[in-house]
């Protein structure tokens, strides 16, 4: 486990396929600048894979088709591993993670990744949920995919009603809105 001496507060992102996750990761980022550090845990996983299948893992990160054509098969081959330690992938990302005062997670897909938070690193951990409506998913090039958008990675957390903050991220209003709701959020965790 990386040291945590620093560490005063840990944000799980959490959201529908093209709600915004990693667009709002990247302004917070770029705003909390040297206090921060970015955590994805799908970073080790899709490593992990890559080294596996020969893939360009570098490809894999981004927001682009290459991820999506093997999103489905990885979803498959990590479930296997979640089968014997849910909190895998959790707590590789977090062993590799830069000790900072704040930790942004921003691909929470499952509740045992909020447990296995939870449970680590007690009241530091906040919450949020990212909504964006079907359409504006749609043409950020969101389409339904069956064994994806059906699937527990992107659904176990719908029906989690815990969050700290929900937000909206339809247009750039709430993104804004919402960006000022999570700074908010994140002063009042580290000063209380
Ligand atoms: N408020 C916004 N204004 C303009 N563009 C946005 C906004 N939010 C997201 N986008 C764009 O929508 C696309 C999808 O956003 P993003 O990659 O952040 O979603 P995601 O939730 O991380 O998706 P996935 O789960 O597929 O990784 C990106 O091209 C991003 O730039």
């Amino acid at each position: 486990m990386a040291s945590i001496k620093d560490l005063q507060i840990i944000l799980l992102l959490s959201g529908k396929r093209k709600s915004g996750k990693d667009y709002i990761s990247a302004k917070l980022t770029g705003l909390l600048n040297d206090t921060c550090t970015l955590i994805r845990i799908s970073g080790p996983l899709k490593k992990k894979y890559a080294d596996i299948n020969n893939l360009n893992y570098e490809e894999l990160l981004t927001d682009n088709g290459y991820k999506e054509t093997y999103r489905k098969q990885m979803i498959i081959w990590s479930d296997e591993i979640r089968k014997t330690d849910p909190g895998y992938f959790c707590k590789v990302a977090c062993e590799e993670a830069i000790p900072k005062k704040i930790w942004i997670v921003s691909d929470i897909r499952r509740k045992t990744d909020i447990n296995w938070f939870q449970s680590n690193y007690g009241k530091m951990v906040k919450k949020v949920r990212i909504i964006a409506d079907d359409d504006v998913r749609k043409q950020r090039g969101w389409k339904f995919t069956k064994g994806v958008d059906d699937a527990e990675s992107e659904c176990d957390l719908d029906d989690y009603n815990d969050w700290d903050l929900i937000i909206s991220n339809n247009n750039s209003s709430d993104f804004e809105n919402g960006i000022g709701k999570i700074l908010t959020l994140i002063n009042e965790s580290i000063q209380g």
